[in-house]
């Protein structure tokens, strides 16, 4: 009996026991499901890290996903582990690298020009202290973004530059522009102005620099007219004033004239009555008493008629005289300003003909001499010669030796060139290191030796720039005038027998029939 109550209790113990095993086995499964659960969920976070990584870790899933035992897990997770540590220390050297990386193109925009002052700011910030504070991969995103934006700000600034950066023309029309300045003849200050335009437009080409010089040679021109215009103005003030002054004059002397006249016609009068009278009242006298008084007080009368008759004609001369004197000081200071005038439009008429800087006759003193030499060749169908002569390599000088020596340099070849040919040769700066000359009386043979003899001259002359010994040659085209010519062909075959210089080696004479 006491064997059976003590299996009966054993047994309760047993299933009570059983109960509570079963309730804690429930327990754990339910603890491990959250778990396995848990670590799944958990290795998903590393997913695309590496593949590697992310081949082990969906191993894992599927094997705790099944209920794998520990022991055949342990394997897994301890490769896992491996990848893992290896995975830290590789995102160590990620975030170095990632710092590196945009500390540097930070500091390359820093350097970077035209970054407006406030980018320039908020790139120092984030290169001294935003960066410095990352600790994670994802502290980066901000930063990241920040640099993204500045440079996308730094970026349309550039653009909007870019857009408006002054575009870059042809050094032709630079030239050309050059050439035409060269033909402006001013003084003073506005020679010194036209000298530094003159100076940009040959060391820049860009066209905000060239329509900028465009409009600084307009303004100077037009001041120049208007000065011209001016003087001219009052010039003519002057000569409308000194003839009013004359006509003036004039009246009042044709005034004075009418009035002593008058006064002069009544004083004869007032004579002749008088005489009248004392022929009259002599008739009349009965006694000689008589009559020596009559003609006594009639001769008084007669002799003050006679004497202010005098002093009224003697006025009258002096007036004249004086109006006269008027006139002539008048006309002669008329005459000197007319003649201060006539010089100063010969000499603007001489310097509007001349080159400033070589003071060579200019382009414009060329085609006018050009078109005289032309016609009377058609007359008289004499021997005429054209020659072009132009600086080789004279682009080197100017770049080698600045501007201003480059114009020193056309200065001392012009003095030499004018030094060389005959007064009968006419010879002009055509632009730029352009010559050209006229060569009357002169056919092709005759020109070679005074042509050699000029090339040989400039060749010999011994420029020195800034203590460099520079030779400098030139090349000639030269042609003469053929009967059926038009001006146009001469000069275009003189051009092409300089072209012809140029290409075969420079420092030479080419002619051309
Ligand atoms: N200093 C100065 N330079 C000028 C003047 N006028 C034109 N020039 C320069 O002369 C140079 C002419 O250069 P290019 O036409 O290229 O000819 P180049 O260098 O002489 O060469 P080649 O003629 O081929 O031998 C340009 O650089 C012009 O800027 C001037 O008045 N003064």
């Amino acid at each position: 009996m006491s064997n059976n109550k003590e299996i009966e209790s054993l047994e309760k113990k047993l299933a009570s026991t059983i109960q509570s095993r079963n309730v804690i086995e429930q327990a754990r499964h339910a603890q491990i499901a959250t778990l396995v659960q848990f670590v799944s969920k958990l290795s998903l976070t590393c997913k695309g890290i590496d593949i590697e990584l992310d081949n082990r870790l969906a191993n894992f899933r599927s094997s705790i996903s099944k209920g794998i035992d520990f022991e055949r897990l342990k394997p897994l997770i301890d490769d896992i582990s491996i990848l893992l540590q290896q995975q830290e220390s590789r995102q160590d050297a990620n975030i170095r690298e990632l710092h590196q990386t945009v500390n540097d193109a930070g500091k390359r925009l820093q350097q970077s020009k035209g970054v407006p002052d406030d980018l320039r700011r908020s790139l120092r910030n984030l290169l001294t202290n935003e960066l410095n504070d990352i600790k994670a991969t994802q502290d980066f995103v901000p930063v990241l973004s920040n640099l993204v934006e500045i440079y996308h700000q730094v970026l349309n600034n550039k653009h909007g530059d870019l857009s408006s950066e002054p575009e870059q023309l042809s050094p032709d029309l630079a030239n050309e522009l050059l050439n035409l300045t060269s033909e402006l003849a001013f003084e003073g200050e506005s020679a010194k102005k036209i000298d530094y335009i003159k100076q940009r437009i040959s060391t820049n080409h860009q066209l905000n620099v060239l329509l900028d010089s465009c409009i600084n040679i307009i303004r100077l021109i037009v001041a120049t007219i208007s000065q011209e215009r001016q003087t001219a103005q009052s010039f003519l003030f002057a000569i409308n004033e000194t003839l009013s002054l004359l006509h003036q004059t004039l009246l009042d002397s044709v005034n004075r004239s009418k009035d002593v006249g008058h006064r002069m016609a009544q004083l004869n009068q007032q004579i002749e009555d008088k005489i009248y009278q004392l022929n009259d009242q002599s008739q009349q006298a009965n006694s000689i008493t008589e009559l020596k008084l009559i003609v006594g007080k009639k001769l008084e009368a007669l002799t003050l008629d006679i004497k202010y008759k005098e002093e009224l004609e003697i006025q009258e001369r002096e007036c004249i005289t004086e109006s006269l004197k008027v006139m002539q000081t008048r006309i002669d200071s008329l005459e000197k300003e007319t003649s201060i005038y006539r010089e100063r439009l010969a000499e603007q008429k001489f310097k509007s003909l001349q080159d400033s800087l070589t003071k060579l006759p200019n382009r414009a003193a060329f085609d006018e001499r050009f078109q005289l030499e032309f016609n009377s060749f058609k007359r008289n169908n004499k021997n005429l010669c054209l020659v072009v002569i132009d600086v080789d390599h004279f682009k080197r000088i100017n770049d080698s030796f600045g501007h201003s020596a480059g114009d020193k340099t056309l200065q001392v070849i012009a003095s030499a060139l004018k030094k060389t040919v005959r007064n009968t040769d006419f010879i002009a700066r055509f632009g730029g290191e352009e010559f050209i000359i006229i060569m009357p009386d002169t056919d092709l043979k005759q020109i070679i030796q005074p042509l050699e003899k000029i090339r040989k001259a400039i060749k010999a002359i011994p420029f020195k720039f800034k203590d460099t010994s520079v030779q400098i040659t030139i090349s000639i085209g030269a042609t003469q005038f053929m009967s059926v010519d038009t001006t146009q062909e001469v000069f275009d075959r003189a051009d092409d027998a300089l072209y012809e210089a140029k290409r075969t080696g420079r420092d030479r004479l080419v002619i051309k029939k």
